[in-house]
């Protein structure tokens, strides 16, 4: 519920609370007021009797002036300026205020503490929390630092190359490029990014939860991780769990026993039997119900399954790949999936970008595709293989594709039928294009005047679309990108 701000407590928070000037407030208090905090965390490793009664008499003068609930956490930190020390302290702390209260908006000072506290501060609230990162001091008040980039997309990929020696003997043996990843089309600097951390997490045994809108190639990569893994020979099965009636959920997952309910007049294994030794691809995992999640965590984490019906257990060695279109993160705040399923999947996260953040895989794509398409077709009777007219390519370009590589692929396939001279036209592609959802950024030029309507949102929306566009063409050169949208670089920048 509300702002909560922690703060390690600072020399400069206490001498404030003692200097006779009033307008001399520290950094937590001045903080804490010009957020609205609603609750501050002090963090202190002081033990000493003095130091915690001087502590107090702080808090209780930081409640009065702030009007915030506070709190002093007393921490065991032997050297304050051990990072890891302070990795753990710092973590364990969060996290037990979060249990507390998981809706909080979580603020982490940058203005009291040392170097190393800050460092802390910087990496906890670009990985592992959701949290703002606030600095003030007298002469520019109190900011939100803004820092764009995220530790787990940006660096991620280049910790775990530098970092992880035994990954890198588990890997060995195996081709650099990856043959079971070869059959996914692109390279844009997201896809690079998304192949690098999916060979890298291959090898692992640890499940992996894959994002991504619908058609973005989710199954495709769980295929090729189960491909490159020490699994490759055991089986791959894909269940989509938006699929199976909630009532038949158990028994599909787990199986069943003859006679367990009305028409299961055989005895059945559930996929998770039938995956024993290999990979399960668990798609739309947002759809399982909320009781199928906790026996899904329980399978998980005690690696046997009951059949329904049943009543021994039976072991299984399975590793999960879970995917999902809908944001698993807010459905965890809106109590629709289980926080700890969620950390139990979510052990290597694989995003995968959407066709339009792509830029050039898109021309990739169409070529790939299209001649895929057409050796396929090739096999039916009657069929003239047809080359693509420039301008029908150019419309295949610039359309924005909501249903990503898998819409692409099944509109060459309808312009392939459709056309009927010796080339695909612009107006067989016409013809084989959906409609655009209304909601899609095309759309923006029909929105209706309501309440909602707001002609700056649509100005940023619009721009905000094309400084994608020029970062995915330009594999995020941003001053490459600038020129592409033929604004001064400052300008792209401030954008
Ligand atoms: N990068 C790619 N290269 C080649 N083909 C791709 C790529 N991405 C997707 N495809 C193709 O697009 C189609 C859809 O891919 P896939 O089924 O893996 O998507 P998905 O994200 O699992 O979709 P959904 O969420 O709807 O289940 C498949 O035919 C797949 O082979």
């Amino acid at each position: 519920m509300g702002n909560l701000l922690l703060a390690w407590a600072a020399k400069e928070d206490l001498a404030a609370l003692e200097d006779p000037d009033p307008a001399e407030l520290g950094p937590t208090l001045r903080a804490s007021k010009d957020l609205a905090m609603e609750q501050v965390v002090l963090l202190t490793n002081a033990t000493s009797k003095a130091d915690l009664e001087r502590l107090d008499l702080y808090a209780t003068w930081l409640a009065a002036e702030s009007g915030a609930k506070v709190e002093i956490a007393p921490v065991t930190l032997a050297d304050p300026s051990d990072h890891v020390g302070i990795l753990d302290t710092a973590t364990d702390c969060v996290e037990a205020l979060q249990r507390k209260d998981p809706t909080a908006d979580l603020h982490f000072l940058l203005s009291a503490g040392t170097p190393a506290m800050h460092a802390v501060w910087l990496l906890l609230a670009k990985s592992r929390f959701h949290a703002r990162l606030v600095k003030c001091s007298i002469e520019s008040g109190t900011t939100v630092v803004d820092l764009p980039f995220e530790i787990s997309t940006d660096f991620a990929t280049g910790l775990l190359e530098r970092s992880d020696q035994r990954l890198v003997r588990l890997t060995q043996g195996l081709t650099p490029n990856q043959p079971a990843f070869a059959q996914i089309i692109g390279s844009s600097r997201p896809m690079n990014e998304a192949i690098a951390l999916a060979t890298r997490l291959a090898p692992r045994n640890v499940p992996v939860l894959i994002l991504g809108e619908s058609g973005t190639g989710k199954e495709l990569f769980a295929r090729a991780i189960h491909a490159a893994s020490r699994r490759a020979e055991g089986p791959f099965l894909a269940l989509n769990c938006g699929a199976i009636p909630s009532e038949l959920i158990d028994a599909r997952l787990f199986g069943h026993a003859k006679g367990a309910f009305t028409g299961a007049t055989s005895e059945r294994p559930g996929v998770f039997e039938e995956a024993n030794g290999g990979t399960l691809l668990l798609d739309e995992i947002g759809e399982l119900p909320l009781e199928a999640q906790v026996r899904l965590l329980r399978t998980l984490q005690e690696g046997e399954v009951t059949r329904v019906g049943e009543h021994a257990p039976r072991e299984v060695d399975v590793r999960v790949v879970a995917a999902t279109h809908v944001d698993l993160f807010e459905a965890v705040d809106n109590g629709g999936f289980r926080r700890d399923l969620l950390y139990r999947l979510a052990v290597g996260i694989l995003r995968l970008p959407a066709l339009r953040e792509r830029g050039k895989d898109l021309h990739e794509l169409i070529d790939a595709l299209f001649t895929e398409v057409q050796t396929e077709l090739n096999l039916e009777p009657d069929f003239e293989p047809r080359t693509l007219a420039k301008n029908a390519r150019a419309r295949l370009v610039g359309h924005p594709w909501p249903g990503n590589v898998r819409e692409l692929r099944t509109t060459l396939v309808r312009a392939a039928i459709y056309a009927s001279g010796e080339k695909i036209t612009l107006r067989d592609v016409e013809d084989s294009l959906l409609p655009l959802p209304s909601s899609s950024t095309s759309g923006i030029l029909d929105r209706p005047f309501n309440d909602a309507f707001d002609v700056k949102e649509l100005q940023t929306e619009l721009r905000s679309h094309y400084v994608k566009r020029a970062l995915a063409e330009t594999n995020g050169n941003k001053s490459q990108a600038a020129k592409l949208m033929n604004v001064k670089p400052q300008t792209f920048q401030d954008w």
